[in-house]
């Protein structure tokens, strides 16, 4: 069996006591009810001309082993939050160690310390006040329910991933659904041609492909040269994984890349500002 699908094996299982119907209009309640995050999307589109960096957070993974084991989530969210465009929080426990609630921890460093998303916070803490910047989340888990796009919501998630290869079309089309109810953007991740395709007719708005391999763990940046020139020009395009320089971020870029993922490289830089300073090129 091939890691992605022991690890999706694993997620059917560790969700099943919280599966439960979610509708739709449960979901977009909930949208109506909380604050609304700063759009994913739109944060990726906004580098003027750079590259845009998502930075992650991620303690371990089943291909690096340990990463940075005791990483304080939301102190590694501060760090990155004056250079980056969008953050991905890594929820999966069993195999990158990371939490919902550093997802929420998250949200609330990057909303001013202020863990209680009752009010417009996401604003008062943005660009328009003159504080730092406030990037939006994506929450990065092997997603599978709707349930799991109801939790991205409520700890503060504006975005979520679909791993195309992990799930089949009715599951797809269900969580993209629930993204859209949520008021949540949902990142397409591909690593294939064919997957590409899926992605498309699902109406994929922002596609990353994934230079690891996910089955075997190989990274290679020619992935990304190959698959995003077949993007449609509306896609926002993003490349995942494997980028630990500028001249790494630049190749993709040339590619046609908007956005770069970046993950062990920020989380074992001595200054990650720095770095995605080099990586927006
Ligand atoms: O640490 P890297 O090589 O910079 O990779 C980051 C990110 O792309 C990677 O963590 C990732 C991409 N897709 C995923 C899906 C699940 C878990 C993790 C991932």
């Amino acid at each position: 069996m091939d890691k992605l699908t022991e690890i999706m094996a694993w997620k059917r299982r560790e969700i099943a006591p919280l599966v439960r119907p979610v509708s739709l209009g449960e979901l977009a309640a909930l949208n109506a009810r909380l604050p609304a995050p700063p759009s994913f999307a739109a944060a990726l589109r906004r580098a003027d001309g750079k590259t845009a960096v998502i930075a992650e957070i991620k303690r371990r993974s089943p291909s690096a082993g340990a990463i940075a084991e005791n990483a304080s989530a939301p102190a590694q969210a501060r760090r990155y939050q004056s250079a980056a465009s969008a953050m991905s929080v890594l929820t999966d426990h069993k195999y990158f160690g990371g939490t919902l609630d550093d997802l929420r921890a998250v949200a609330a460093a990057l909303r001013g310390g202020d863990s209680e998303v009752t009010s417009d916070k996401w604003q008062v803490a943005g660009d328009e006040a003159g504080g730092a910047p406030c990037p939006p989340i994506i929450r990065k888990d092997f997603m599978v329910h709707p349930v799991q796009v109801a939790e991205a919501r409520e700890a503060g998630a504006g975005a979520i991933l679909i791993i195309v290869r992990a799930l089949d079309d009715g599951e797809i089309e269900t969580l993209h659904a629930a993204a859209r109810a949520a008021g949540l953007d949902a990142l397409f991740e591909i690593h294939h041609e064919d997957e590409l395709a899926r992605a498309l007719r699902h109406g994929a708005r922002i596609i990353g492909v994934n230079n690891r391999d996910l089955s075997v763990f190989k990274t290679d940046l020619a992935l990304s040269e190959r698959l995003i020139p077949q993007f449609p020009r509306d896609v926002i395009a993003v490349s995942e994984s494997g980028i630990f320089t500028g001249a790494d971020a630049a190749r993709v870029r040339a590619a046609g890349a908007h956005a770069v993922l970046v993950g062990e490289a920020l989380m074992k830089a001595r200054d990650p500002a720095a770095l995605i300073r080099e990586l927006n090129g």
